[in-house]
């Protein structure tokens, strides 16, 4: 039986992680558990870094981007011997189960720890909505609307000086942010990791797009798909446009959540508690069609839910 859980924040920090521990802290106790918080992630486990929680302790944080447990990118924990240590460190605090807020990495390792006989579950916590098991991951709507208020800013100017606005922004191994905000900001271009990218066929399009009348562009560049600096050099060499480069970085990632990532990362703590109350664990908690379902870690790869292609192609075709 589940008395005691411990509940930890892993990967890049994502707006609503906050409001997810908040989730968890208090539904948890409400249901008679107490709740033990682990500082920086899996690294927290190996340097025994924790926090009694209450309902006070997760108090005027759900408004606040960031994490108050503190995260960390801990690469000794791919190792088995050091995921046995961190096991041994729940069971000798007697943490009867592990709620890892999350990224992709991160639900590897609560898979990892699973597999050493810990009990875990995963909430999905990474601005890069690019988990399998879930449609949507806590800090996605954040960053995509934040992004677009950047982009729209950017564009004053891009229109006052007819140039091409060159935007990098993050996903180093998806392109969702991208063409979100892309679609949402009516950009011209959006180039993602999931496509080859064609920068000839980028300066067709802008060219094409320049004689139907277009004074000024605005192209969005995930991480992964190209640096934007080469986005801009090859734009400069090979057209009569003129391109300015943003780099949006860590504007993207920290802020207060939006209303829908502070309400996911309530309904996915409830999830996960009353999940581990009824027995079911070594699951990712997701958001699936319209339900929230926990879906088993080994079964996480047949519910991926790809790149919306139709937005793909309507980015670039609104866009001309
Ligand atoms: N294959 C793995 N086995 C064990 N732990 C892993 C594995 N992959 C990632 N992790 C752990 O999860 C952490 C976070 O993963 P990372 O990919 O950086 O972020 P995110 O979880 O946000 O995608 C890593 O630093 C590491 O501690
Ligand atoms: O914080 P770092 O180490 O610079 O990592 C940057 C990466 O983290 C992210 O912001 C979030 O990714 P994760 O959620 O997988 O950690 C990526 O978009 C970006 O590529
Ligand atoms: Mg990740």
């Amino acid at each position: 039986m589940i008395t005691k859980i411990g509940v930890l924040t892993s990967g890049g920090d994502a707006p609503g992680m906050n409001a997810a521990i908040r989730g968890v802290t208090r539904y948890a106790i409400e249901q008679g558990l107490s709740v033990t918080g682990i500082i920086r992630g899996y690294e927290g486990l190996l340097s025994h870094e924790i926090m009694p929680l209450d309902r006070r302790d997760v108090g005027g944080i759900i408004h606040r981007g960031g994490t108050m447990l503190r995260t960390a990118r801990c690469l000794e924990f791919m190792e088995e011997k050091t995921q046995k240590e961190a096991a041994a460190y729940i069971r000798e605090n007697d943490i009867d189960a592990l709620v890892v807020i999350g990224g992709d990495g991160s639900m590897r390792g609560a898979q990892a720890l699973s597999k050493q006989g810990i009990p875990t579950i995963v909430i999905p916590g990474t601005i890069d909505n690019d988990m399998d098991g879930t449609e949507y991951t806590i800090g996605f709507d954040t960053t995509v609307n934040t992004v677009l208020q950047c982009v729209n800013r950017i564009r004053d100017t891009a229109y006052s000086h007819d140039r091409v606005a060159v935007i990098e922004v993050m996903g180093r191994h998806a392109g969702f942010i991208a063409l979100h905000a892309g679609l949402a900001a009516g950009a011209e271009a959006v180039l993602v990791p999931e496509h080859d990218v064609s920068l000839e066929d980028l300066c067709m399009h802008l060219n094409e797009s320049h004689r139907m009348g277009k004074m000024s562009s605005i192209v969005i560049v995930a991480e992964g798909a190209m640096k934007g600096s080469d986005v801009y050099d090859y734009i400069k060499e090979h057209t009569y446009l003129e391109p300015n480069l943003t780099v949006l970085g860590y504007v993207q990632r920290g802020g207060s959540p939006t209303a829908r990532d502070a309400i996911m990362a309530s309904l996915f703590s409830e999830k996960a508690i009353d999940c581990l109350l009824s027995g079911t664990y070594n699951c990712v908690i997701g958001q699936i069609g319209e339900t929230i379902a926990a879906t088993p870690y080994t079964e996480a790869p047949r519910y991926h839910f790809p790149l919306d292609e139709n937005m793909y192609r309507l980015v670039h075709q609104l866009g001309r």
